[in-house]
């Protein structure tokens, strides 16, 4: 109950449909045997929220983890990035108009943005909507073959709208990129409507039961009403008008997801694949510790515990951070709702940062996680594969990371900038504008508090390395583009440290509030364990100035080390503590009965490559 609030009534509801339990195998079906299953699931799943009164997207979410266990399905796009948009961007009239049939999923919607010739870059896309005050409508036009739209999530064959950001042309004038609901498919026949070209694009390296797909248009008519006009308006004369508004606003949609991936992909996929990998190797038994003594619980090697522990510390941390992140961002949402955009700017830098920084972490993790678990790893049946195949697409959607780590760097710039110019920095990145002592405070007590510091000092070093950087830079005659290039790999290490630093924070904030001293030691545990790999890990960045020292050094090692110890009595329980039913890992090493090889025999049993009657029996006879 630490970590699930109110959710387990609807998680119960949903563990007791048939439809989700059981069924086909998913490692045994075709790509479009998946994406067919996902489909009659999303249709149970719609019928349930109608049973069951679901209208809140929290309890809705309960029921999507049983539905689709370790995979996005399409409506992950409509709920997390069509229904948000028209809420954020629309007007009242417009989200009178289309929320209700969204959320009553009579109509099916997505985000189209990306173009296969550009997606990072998003003032270089070239998808054109152009006015024509004659018949007040926009005229959608896809001028290249780069302007292609590429990758939406169910724009393949399921969506019958999308949004689609397109530059607004009006009297031959461009007024940047805008959002406009679009209708594809016919309701009726769900057909694509003509002047579309549409499709998927082919299978990729997970998202399988996602039809990510493609949409070329071919002038295109959509009436006027449907640009979205809470922040600019098109009158029916073509006359442009805005509120004095920060033209980021249209970025919105890429904000919320960052935020969320934080907890649902990164935080949930960690926490899986360490459930996984934990519980097997309290169940696998391998060569031995001492002579003529039982093979020991691989989880015994300290090796194995080196391997996972530290894993297990960076899955809570994620997770805290991910539930930390959701919060700010609908605390800072409503100031911006009410007028007050000031915390814009942060919002954007931490969400980009946090969000690069916990997927790369967790993907590289997921995969520790499978290696740990030795040739069962490789197997499909440990479900590690599908979590990390699925996990991982948050490195490169919704901002690919490197480019959101030198988003969160441009604000760190600009902060430390400031506090240069007698500006108080506040909010995640008031310790810029503190004295950071340049003595370490770190002795064998390890307190969080020290240990946070170690990464304060770290964080706020490299952030003033890299803005010095830079202007010697500039001063030794660079422009200021060329000098941010020549200077973007010490940019995105000095993101990378403040968002190391701010989730170390978060944990140990989280520790300090728990009342439960047992509960509280354990995490206290797990806290200093994740802050020592970092700081063993990064020891370059420590040592560079002088403020850790080799022998500070080795004692964060030897306290590593003997902190795996402290953990391995709970390892198990602490996984356990996640939460996850069977279902929703989708792991025969995982499994919580422990039933491991039992069940590893029966499903190889059913793979379809040992029926009987099929051509390679043929062939082989
Ligand atoms: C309880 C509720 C639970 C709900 C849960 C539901 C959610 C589910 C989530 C789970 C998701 C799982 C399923 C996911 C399925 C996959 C979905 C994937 C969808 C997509 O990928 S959509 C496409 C996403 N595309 C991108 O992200 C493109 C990335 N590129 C950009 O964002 C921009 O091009 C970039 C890189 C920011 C640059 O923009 P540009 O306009 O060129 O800006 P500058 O660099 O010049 O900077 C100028 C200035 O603007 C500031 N800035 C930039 N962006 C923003 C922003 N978004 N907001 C505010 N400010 C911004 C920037 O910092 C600069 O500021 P200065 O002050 O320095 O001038
Ligand atoms: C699973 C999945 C689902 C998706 N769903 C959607 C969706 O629903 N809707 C939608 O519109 N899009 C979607 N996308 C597209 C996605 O948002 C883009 O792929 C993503 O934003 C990355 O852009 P890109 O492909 O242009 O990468 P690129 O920009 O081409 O990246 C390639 C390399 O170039 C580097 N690079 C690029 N620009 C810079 C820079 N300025 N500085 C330094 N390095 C740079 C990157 O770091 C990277 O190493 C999806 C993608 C995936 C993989």
């Amino acid at each position: 109950m630490l970590f699930k609030g109110g959710g387990l009534p609807h998680e119960s509801l949903a563990l007791q449909e048939k439809l989700f339990g059981a069924g086909p195998d998913y490692n045994f079906m075709t790509r479009i045997e998946r994406f067919k299953n996902s489909l009659v699931r999303v249709q149970h799943f719609i019928r349930c929220c109608a049973r069951y009164n679901l209208h809140d997207h929290a309890d809705k979410k309960w029921f999507e983890g049983v539905a689709f266990p370790n995979e996005v399905s399409v409506l992950g796009p409509h709920s997390g990035m069509f229904i948000p948009t028209l809420k954020e961007q629309g007007s009242e009239e417009q989200i009178q108009k289309w929320v209700p049939q969204a959320e009553k999923h009579q109509i099916m919607g997505t985000y189209i943005q990306t173009e296969l010739g550009h997606g990072t870059f998003v003032r270089g896309l070239e998808t054109t909507a152009t006015y024509d005050p004659k018949t007040e409508e926009f005229i959608l036009n896809s001028p290249t073959l780069t302007s292609i739209k590429w990758w939406p999530g169910g724009l393949g064959r399921t969506c019958n709208f999308g949004i689609v950001m397109a530059l607004l042309y009006i009297d031959g004038k461009n007024y940047g990129m805008h959002p406009f609901v679009v209708q594809l498919r016919s309701l009726k026949t769900h057909e694509p409507l003509p002047g579309l070209t549409m499709g998927d694009i082919g299978p990729k390296f997970g998202f399988d039961t996602v039809d990510n797909g493609y949409l070329q248009f071919n002038h295109f008519g959509i009436p006027r009403e449907n640009m979205l006009m809470k922040y600019c308006q098109v009158l029916k004369n073509g006359t442009y008008t805005k509120q004095t508004r920060n033209p980021k606003f249209s970025y919105g949609a890429m904000i919320f997801v960052r935020s969320m991936v934080v907890y649902e992909v990164a935080g949930q996929g960690l926490a899986k694949a360490c459930t996984i990998a934990i519980r097997y190797s309290a169940i696998r038994r391998q060569s031995e510790l001492k002579k003529s003594r039982p093979e020991p619980q691989i989880l015994d090697y300290q090796t194995q515990q080196y391997k996972l522990f530290p894993l297990l510390a960076l899955a809570y941390a994620v997770w805290f951070t991910g539930v930390r992140m959701k919060e700010i961002y609908f605390m800072v949402n409503n100031e911006i709702k009410q007028g007050h955009t000031e915390r814009l700017p942060e919002l954007h830098a931490i969400s980009s940062g946090l969000k690069a920084f916990t997927t790369s972490m967790a993907s590289w993790g997921i995969e520790r996680c499978r290696l740990a678990c030795g040739g069962h790893g490789y197997s499909a049946a440990s479900g590690l594969p599908k979590i990390y195949v699925n996990a991982t697409g948050g490195c490169t959607y919704e901002g690919e990371n490197t480019v959101m780590l030198l988003q969160c760097a441009r604000f760190l710039m600009n902060i430390y900038g400031g506090v240069k110019n007698g500006r108080r920095p506040s909010g995640s990145v008031n310790y810029l504008g503190e004295r950071i002592s340049s003595r370490c405070t770190l002795t064998s007590e390890f307190t969080l508090k020290s240990l946070a510091d170690a990464f304060k000092h770290r964080a706020a070093r490299m952030i003033k390395e890299a803005s010095e950087r830079l202007n010697r830079l500039q001063a030794s005659g660079n422009d200021p583009e060329d000098s941010w290039n020549l200077n973007s790999v010490v940019l995105t290490k000095a993101a990378e440290a403040h968002c190391h630093y701010y989730m170390v924070l978060v944990f140990e904030s989280v520790v300090e509030s728990v009342e439960d001293n047992c509960v509280k030691d354990i995490l206290r545990q797990l806290c200093q364990l994740l802050a020592l790999c970092g700081i063993q890990e990064n020891s370059g960045d420590f040592i560079q100035d002088g403020f850790l020292n080799n022998d500070q050094l080795e004692l964060v090692k030897q306290k590593q080390l003997s902190l795996l110890s402290e953990i391995r009595p709970n390892a198990v329980l602490l996984v356990d503590a996640f939460e996850f039913h069977d279902v929703q890992l989708g792991s025969i090493l995982g499994r919580f009965d422990g039933n491991v090889y039992e069940n590893l025999f029966k499903w190889a049993k059913k793979t379809p490559l040992n029926k009987p009657e099929d051509l390679i029996h043929r062939l082989l006879r």
